[in-house]
């Protein structure tokens, strides 16, 4: 990127989330990330570099290794005029969602990082003219907590994420519940799977975005403006699904349209593209967690319908679902089991001060913070290194909890597709696709006593407020699935 050219009338608008804002490049394939801040929370030009760095080392040096090369696009930082920065800011503040202006872009730095609009990446990076669909989707915790640290038995049995709604709905951060549970998703179980993308596409919150040659095309823009209009989104998809517009319009045509997406996003999910260095590690034990959250509309439909028996696939071992698994389950103590080993380090930390940065806790990021996290005992010998060690595990776990996954599908002809490119099937057409995963800047340290808090009330609220007032015969009816496991292949 030549900085002495750059042109804000070339970059517009592309989204955002709570700490950082994308611009993207009208003519190129490149995405600017900018980080935002709390008004007068502007940091020294040197701290922003340093926290850019280190987030491009981190995504290099680890979660390169967890997810593997081809998913993990880590950019690079870059110096920017201020100047332009300063008017990219003023072109898109009116493009910006309310609910996200409580942040400023940091435009006195001049420091961004530079990535691979995901958006509108093409398979191999071959620069093609031909029209690209990208879903993105931020599946959050796929597991229920294992560890014998929890202390409310309904933690063993309801996901975060269901608890949470609950909790968002309360406070107004949303309007409706979603019935998409993360543990549907992440089962490898087709139907499930099936179940938990309809329940995105019905109510995306934050969690689904579909864009059309870069354009965001379904899913929130804002808290209060979310395009979700099946025919609208059908209108869109047509082209793709049913090139040769044999189909009629209306209802009928919508849902099939909507099924050939759900299908399409299945199958590019459960690919394995790609092999990863922690792949042949055992970096994940063979959970005794639950592979069902009892408060998954899936679950609850079944049990109506007599069924009890929970199917659990499994997901094959390459995919970006299992990784992203693998690494959400760094988490082994839960943050009930966490929090007393963040207070450990604190107070360690406190008496010598200088420890803080040997013990990487604010980077650098490298192969030997990687090392480290290798480390998967969970027995506690009561040494300031088990504390670190699980410190940062729970930081990287907390990261693949938060991440995205972007999936983009080309459309090709049968006679294009050679072996290198990956293909997926639809009834009447067929793509090259590519999978990718994206923010995955580490979550803070600073953050665990936040976290502890907010389990607490996630899981108050959904006591009070909803299991209470739960049909007991439904609890009853789970009782008979109570000893269902979460099978992950053995690595
Ligand atoms: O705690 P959660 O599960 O609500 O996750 C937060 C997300 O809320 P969500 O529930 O996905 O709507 C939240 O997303 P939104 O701002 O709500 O879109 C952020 O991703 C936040 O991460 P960070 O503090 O910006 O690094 C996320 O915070 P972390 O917990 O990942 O730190
Ligand atoms: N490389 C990319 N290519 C295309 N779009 C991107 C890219 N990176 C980010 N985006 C878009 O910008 C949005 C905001 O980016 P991102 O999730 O990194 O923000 P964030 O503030 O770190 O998120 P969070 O709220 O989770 O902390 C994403 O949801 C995605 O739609």
């Amino acid at each position: 990127m030549d900085a002495e050219k750059m042109d804000e009338n070339e970059w517009k608008y592309h989204g955002e989330g709570n700490k950082s804002l994308v611009v993207s490049h009208s003519q190129r394939c490149v995405v600017l990330r900018f980080l935002k801040f709390s008004p007068n929370r502007n940091k020294a030009p040197e701290e922003i570099l340093r926290h850019l760095q280190n987030i491009v080392d981190f995504g290099k040096h680890v979660m390169k290794q967890f997810f593997g090369e081809k998913y993990v696009h880590y950019g690079e930082v870059v110096q920017l005029p201020l100047d332009f920065v300063k008017q990219l800011c003023l072109k898109i503040q009116s493009e910006r969602p309310e609910s996200r202006c409580d942040k400023d872009l940091d435009t006195l730095s001049g420091y961004a990082m530079c990535l691979p609009n995901l958006t509108r990446l093409q398979t191999y990076h071959f620069v093609e003219h031909r029209p690209i669909l990208c879903v993105e989707i931020k599946p959050k915790c796929g597991f229920i907590p294992f560890s014998s640290h929890v202390s409310q038995e309904i933690k063993h049995k309801v996901c975060r994420y269901c608890m949470h709604q609950h909790l968002k709905v309360a406070n107004g951060k949303w309007k409706r519940l979603s019935k998409y549970c993360p543990l549907d998703l992440f089962s490898g179980n087709k139907q499930r799977m099936h179940f938990a993308l309809k329940s995105l596409l019905q109510e995306a919150q934050n969690n689904l975005k579909i864009f059309k040659n870069g354009e965001l095309i379904y899913g929130c823009k804002d808290d209060q403006d979310s395009l979700s209009d099946w025919n609208e989104l059908a209108r869109h998809l047509k082209p793709f699904f049913f090139p040769a517009n044999g189909m009629v319009n209306g209802p009928h045509c919508t849902r099939t349209i909507i099924k050939e997406l759900i299908h399409v996003i299945t199958m590019t999910l459960l690919s394995s593209t790609d092999a990863c260095r922690a792949g042949n590690m055992k970096t994940v034990p063979i959970s005794r967690g639950r592979s069902y959250c009892e408060a998954s509309a899936f679950s609850k439909e079944l049990v109506r319908n007599g069924k009890n028996k929970m199917e659990s696939s499994g997901l094959p071992r390459g995919c970006l679902l299992y990784k992203t698994l693998q690494a959400q389950m760094l988490d082994m103590l839960d943050i009930e089991g966490l929090y007393p080993l963040y207070n450990r380090v604190e107070q360690y930390l406190e008496e010598f001060p200088e420890e803080r940065s040997t013990s990487q806790i604010d980077g650098p990021y490298n192969e030997a913070f990687y090392e480290k996290l290798l480390d998967l005992s969970t027995e506690d010998d009561g040494t300031e290194a088990f504390a670190f060690t699980k410190v940062q595990q729970y930081r990287v776990a907390m990261t693949a909890k938060d991440c995205s996954i972007m999936i983009s599908l080309s459309p090709c002809l049968q006679d294009e597709c050679s072996a290198q490119r990956p293909v997926v099937l639809a009834s009447k057409s067929r793509f090259t696709f590519s999978v990718s995963v994206l923010d995955l800047d580490l979550k803070p340290y600073e953050s665990i006593p936040h976290q502890y808090k907010l389990d607490g009330k996630i899981v108050n609220y959904y006591l009070k407020n909803v299991q209470a007032k739960d049909d007991p015969m439904m609890s009853n009816l789970f009782k008979e699935n109570e000893d269902c496991t979460l099978v992950l292949h053995k690595v």
